[in-house]
């Protein structure tokens, strides 16, 4: 039997006619393709233009570096000279320093009672006790690690000279207080703080002191001077041969305490860097040894190197990115990075991060409701009745918003790149196309998961929405309440880089802090090279990202095949069969199963005799028979207290190549049911079918591709034509080039939908009529060997019916069909073979004729009269017939049912000619028994 079957169309194909028509569907969407293309425009000019406001308000003379009326060259003339010595506090960071001096090594140091000290917690026994901070003697500890103990000491003698110095504030003139010294609560070094510029060159201090001595030493920021009051404090210098000796004695203590807490008390005991126990950053202690480039050497002070500049940016973010800090700086940058003036905030850059994670997040939504609107439409199930495979509607659905999310990504990136985003130009392209890859990726693999939970689409507009909001705000909350703080546990910030909003957070806020960065230190921005660094999130990102990719995109098709889309697989799909098998044994096999539950209801002998038919079949295949129904069963399980309702018991049904099956009944006697277990949009509770030799139950993939099916309510496109659908169907039907197009004109001609231009009007704008035309012109195209029409011509006018049974008449001669309907008439028109189901069973199965030979064998005679010759009119009908049965009667007419055997058609007429000279007789009529008869009699008798 299977090899009878038309070939269904390569992946290849099916992926091609899927692309063809998501393309076209797109273009037509013009409005929605704007608005998408549209929104990073918008939004990067939008960037742009709060960068110029922001810039505008920086460039008020307020704001900037203050000017003075200046007689340079002693003649009386002015000249407008712009500098430090002219400007206020407010102003002061504005200003462009020319010629800038060497950024000296600056040291932060702790309030004395800060100050690292002897504890149980820690294994050092090199540390002073815990009483000098009572007393305010603490020393400065300074642990110092490398390879050249000599330069060490020489470098921590010009930190602290002999005992040791350093320094506070009490600047003397315009600049602000220092932010390094002894503050019990140093302040963060903001960029825009004048302090921040507030560098003391430790050098200069070469004379002895003791401790809690002042003396003044000479700033030099050419070619201004400031004098500025410094305190001496001693300082004890720790040597450890390497870091790994750091590590290993930190370690210790830290696991001999074998508590959480203990951490605290370590870093409290070392906090010489800093008060703030909660930004103490380990990886200055791992940094110990620092290789210059220069000069090759090991270099102490390195050993409290800032671990990455970003952190200073992570200052200048104002509230929004504000978050703990490394304190100290003793870093070694050969000139300010750029003239003051350009000191400012980047605020495209930040808003560019909070923005950019909304602009990506918004395609989520997009990506979840398109694949749910398909599924809840059943346009996904449609595409698969008619061929569509799993595999080329993943590929190509998944490809298209892959294309799509990146292309959306593309516009941004250039354009922002275009008008001068630092966000976009700073940091190497590459990164960022692996990152935005990647997330893309995804997020719509995500999407594709959670489409499996979802039926309506409405629904998961909201959750996609709340997701992308919620996201956002977590993502943005997670953020800046640990990942900023460097004591927080770094395995738990792994374990949150899982969810997928706070690992794009994180990556875009890894993208801007290193952009702002670059920017204000006239470097670059991230590259390649910064991935490894230390606090650089990037790399942990990608991976995590890309691991995540994989697996949730392996548990959508999984949930996919299992849950959705018609039939759910089983669990275990992936160990079952593929098309090609023979299902032959299989049949006998079930056959003999189910053998015993066989029985023959001797009251309905012409549905025993089909179900007879059907076990024959089932015993000796043969290509005769298009669809064979064996014993199907389908019971809803019981819900809300209801019990279950067993809505087909046992259909037995065969139907050769080439028969019409009309398949009658009243509401609710489980015909829906029924078609939709053939289709495949249920799976049965027991039986099966097989069609063209195809088990329903596990081929049902293979079947769609012979099958074609109009539901009874149209699945349409709206924005596409009837002839692109038809031209769809086509193609996955596997027809090409000029057979694909004629097959397609041949359609559209056939049920009425050539002319005019009708073809290429939006099916949107069809009346109800024309759908149903399309949707039976879908379910022939491509010649299916079986084809499903439930109510086919529900609101057709009557030249449209004519038109279409002309078609299915057409059709039915080299295919089986099978056919609901509520109209006799077109049962009778169409079908060879009609079957009166009801209440989940069938009562009676054979063609019109024989239906109302066996169930109509009278002729129904009416008539009217007055009402007082009711009585006459009843005595005659006696006279006639003794068995004749009164069926109704009112005021005068009167309807009765007279054995076709009892009766001659000619001595009806006499007796009426007879009665007529009696009595008035207004009206009077015999007619043969019609199918609605038979079908209102089985119905009753049921
Ligand atoms: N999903 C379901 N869960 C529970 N019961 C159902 C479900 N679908 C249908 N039924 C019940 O099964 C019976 C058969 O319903 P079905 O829709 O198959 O009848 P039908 O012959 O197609 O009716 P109609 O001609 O009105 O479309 C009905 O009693 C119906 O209430």
């Amino acid at each position: 039997m299977a090899d009878m079957q038309p070939d269904p169309a390569s992946f290849s194909t099916q992926a091609n006619a899927l692309l063809r028509k998501n393309l076209t569907y797109q273009k037509r969407n013009a409005k929605t393709n704007c608005r998408l293309i549209s929104f990073p425009f918008i939004l990067c000019v939008l960037l742009k233009l709060l960068q110029a406001v922001v810039d505008t308000q920086l460039n008020k003379a307020s704001n900037k570096c203050g000017c003075q009326c200046v007689d340079t060259n002693n003649d009386g003339t002015c000249e407008k000279v712009c500098g430090l010595q002219f400007s206020n506090l407010d102003q002061v960071a504005t200003c462009p320093i020319p010629s800038p001096p060497q950024w000296p090594p600056l040291l932060q140091i702790p309030a004395p009672e800060y100050r690292a000290v002897k504890t149980g917690a820690l294994p050092f026994t090199d540390l002073p006790n815990g009483s000098c901070r009572s007393t305010g003697s603490c020393p400065v500890t300074v642990l110092m690690t490398g390879s050249n103990q000599s330069l060490g000491q020489i470098m921590a003698g010009n930190m602290f000279a002999s005992s040791l110095t350093l320094m506070s504030s009490n600047v003397t003139d315009t600049l602000a207080n220092s932010a390094l010294g002894s503050d019990s609560e140093p302040r963060e070094n903001n960029l825009l703080d004048p302090g921040f510029y507030d560098n003391t060159p430790l050098y200069n201090v070469q004379q002895q002191c003791t401790p809690n001595s002042t003396f003044s030493v000479t700033i030099h920021l050419s070619p201004l001077e400031f004098k500025k009051e410094v305190i001496c404090v001693e300082g004890l210098n720790l040597w450890r041969n390497s870091s790994a000796e750091v590590n290993e004695e930190l370690y210790k203590g830290y696991h001999q305490g074998n508590s959480e807490g203990k951490i605290n008390e370590i870093l409290a005991a070392y906090d010489f860097l800093n008060t703030d126990q909660n930004t103490f950053n380990m990886s200055i202690w791992y940094n110990a040894t620092y290789k210059d480039n220069k000069d090759n050497s090991n270099q102490f002070f390195n050993l409290l190197r800032i671990p990455r500049s970003v952190n200073l940016a992570s200052n200048a973010y104002l509230l929004l990115l504000k978050g703990p800090s490394t304190r100290i700086l003793f870093d070694y940058v050969k000139e300010m990075p750029q003239p003051a003036s350009e000191l400012r905030l980047d605020i495209a850059s930040l808003i560019g991060t909070l923005f950019f994670t909304w602009v990506v997040l918004q395609l989520f939504p997009v990506v979840l409701t398109s694949v749910v609107y398909e599924k809840q439409k059943k346009l996904r199930i449609m595409m698969k009745m008619h061929g569509l495979g799993d595999g080329p509607y993943w590929l190509i659905t998944y490809l298209y918003f892959l294309s799509l999310s990146m292309m959306y990504i593309f516009v941004f990136v250039t354009f922002g790149s275009a008008i001068g985003l630092k966000f976009f130009t700073m940091n190497d392209y590459g990164i960022q196309f692996v990152f935005y890859f990647i997330y893309i990726n995804l997020q719509i693999s995500v999407a594709f998961l959670m489409a499996t939970f979802f039926s309506d689409f409405k629904t998961s507009t909201v959750v996609a929405t709340i997701c992308v909001f919620g996201t956002g705000l977590l993502g943005g909350f997670l953020f800046q309440n640990f990942v900023e703080d460097s004591s927080f546990p770094r395995g738990w910030i792994i374990v949150m880089e899982f969810y997928p909003g706070f690992s794009l957070y994180r990556g875009l806020y890894e993208f801007g802090q290193y952009a702002f960065t670059g920017n204000l230190l006239g470097t670059s921005g991230m590259k390649w090279k910064n991935l490894n660094d230390h606090v650089n999130g990037m790399k942990d990102v990608l991976v995590i990202m890309f691991v995540e990719w994989l697996l949730v995109l392996f548990a959508a098709y999984y949930m996919d095949q299992v849950s959705s889309s018609g039939i759910g697989k089983n669990p275990l799909f992936f160990l079952h069969s593929f098309c090609n098998k023979k299902s032959s044994f299989r049949r006998k096999s079930s056959l003999q199963r189910q053998g015993s539950k066989v029985f023959v209801n001797m009251d309905k002998p012409d549905v025993s005799q089909e179900r007879e038919k059907v076990e024959q079949l089932l015993l000796e295949p043969s290509n005769s028979h298009g669809i064979i129904c064996h014993d199907l069963k389908k019971v809803y399980p019981g819900r809300d207290g209801n019990p279950e309702k067993v809505a087909v018991k046992g259909l037995s049904l065969a139907l050769p190549r080439a028969e019409c099956f009309g398949m009658l009944g009243p509401n609710g006697a489980g015909k829906t049911s029924f078609i939709s277990m053939m289709i495949g949009l249920t799976k049965p509770t027991s039986g099966t079918a097989y069609v063209q030799g195809l088990d329903l139950q596990t081929q049902i993939d293979c079947i769609y591709t012979c099958m074609g099916v109009c539901p009874q309510h149209d699945l349409l496109w709206e924005t596409l034509t009837g002839r692109e659908h038809l031209l769809f169907y086509g193609r996955l039907k596997n027809l090409k080039g000029s057979a694909l197009t004629q097959a397609v004109e041949e359609s559209l001609r056939s049920v009425n939908l050539f002319n005019g231009g009708v073809a290429d009007k939006h099916a949107g704008k069809y009346s109800g009529g024309m759908k149903r035309r399309l949707s039976v012109a879908i379910s022939l195209i491509g010649d299916p060997k079986v084809v499903y029409m439930d109510e086919p011509s529900t609101g057709l006018d009557p030249a449209s019916r004519s038109n279409l049974w002309n078609v299915v008449k057409r059709a039915k001669k080299d295919r089986a069909i099978i056919l609901t309907t509520h109209s006799m008439e077109e049962a009778e028109a169409l079908c060879d073979r009609l079957g009166i189901f009801v209440d989940g069973s069938l009562q009676c199965i054979g063609n019109p004729k024989e239906l109302k030979a066996r169930y109509g064998g009278s002729y129904v005679f009416t008539m009217t009269t007055s009402a007082e010759h009711e009585v006459e009119v009843a005595n005659m009908v006696q006279q006639l017939s003794p068995n004749a049965e009164r069926t109704y009667h009112t005021s005068g007419t009167q309807k009765f049912e007279i054995p076709k055997h009892e009766v001659r058609i000619a001595d009806v007429f006499h007796a009426v000619e007879i009665a007529k000279g009696r009595f008035p007789v207004f009206a009077w009529g015999l007619s043969d028994t019609t199918l609605e008869d038979v079908f209102i009699k089985v119905a009753n008798a049921a």
